[in-house]
């Protein structure tokens, strides 16, 4: 996926200016910013939910303004910030809305969708929960419940927006291990600096709307741009693994 010279903005307010960013196939690329710097209108252009102002998303060569909404539907799968919690609807009818795409028009749920979708919730930790409203489901039941929808739509390009803020520290690691583990390509935000420098093949940092740093973690999380970008003292090492280490200084 390719995103070119992107630009979008809401009521003559520049949001992004001139963004590029690139996920080769299978690559985990973490997009990273502070508070308002535009990740989350990003992944929203990325996802084709809104279109940008300037600029193109080609996936495989092909802009995303030229894809069927249907075909779409079965590339890109989408998970949000943490949206409606009054929803009546259970766990696993939540998962089954992933197998949309694919359904005939007025068709039942097919058995075989079905298994696909109690498989899901039992790999995400939840399968006694298919029967439970998702009104009723803790923050991280949902997070978990929602990427299960997502990952049964079987996306090429799967788009996180903060995927692990409701998730305790194992349910952390796991889903970004699978991530990084997964063929399917990734473009998640994060605002753990060292969860994304420790599972991602690539970062974007993004600062008032503008790409100022991408490539390898080590590249793009050095001691000033983190200065420069977040307004904080750090040490930053390098891991065993090659990989940088943030430690945070007292303010
Ligand atoms: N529809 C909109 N109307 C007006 N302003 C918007 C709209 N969408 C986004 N913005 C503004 O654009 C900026 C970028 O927002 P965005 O949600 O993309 O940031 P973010 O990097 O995801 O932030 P956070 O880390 O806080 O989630 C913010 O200042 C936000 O208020």
């Amino acid at each position: 996926m390719h995103a070119e010279r992107i630009g979008w903005g809401v009521a003559g307010v520049r949001i992004l200016v001139e963004v590029a960013l690139t996920a080769e196939p299978g690559a985990t690329v973490g997009l990273l910013g502070p508070n308002g710097s535009g990740k989350s209108s990003l992944l929203r252009l990325l996802a084709g939910l809104a279109r940008p102002d300037s600029g193109r998303v080609l996936l495989d060569d092909v802009a995303l303004g030229a894809l069927p909404r249907r075909a779409r539907a079965r590339r890109i799968a989408v998970v949000t910030q943490q949206a409606a919690t009054d929803v009546e609807m259970s766990a696993l009818e939540v998962v089954l809305l992933g197998r949309t795409p694919y359904r005939p028009p007025l068709a039942g749920v097919a058995a075989a969708d079905l298994d696909l979708a109690r498989r899901a919730l039992a790999d995400a930790g939840l399968a006694g929960f298919a029967q439970r409203r998702w009104s009723s489901l803790s923050g991280g039941e949902r997070q978990r419940v929602d990427l299960a929808r997502a990952l049964v739509q079987e996306p090429d390009l799967l788009l996180l927006d903060e995927p692990t803020n409701h998730l305790d520290i194992r349910h952390q690691l796991e889903l970004l291990g699978f991530l990084a583990e997964s063929a399917t390509t990734v473009v998640v935000t994060l605002h753990d600096l060292n969860l994304a420098a420790q599972y991602c093949d690539r970062l974007v940092l993004l600062h008032a709307g503008r790409v100022v740093a991408a490539g390898a973690p080590g590249e793009v999380l050095t001691t000033s741009r983190i200065e420069q970008v977040y307004r904080v003292r750090t040490d930053v090492d390098t891991a065993a693994d090659g990989r940088p280490r943030i430690r945070y200084r007292r303010a």
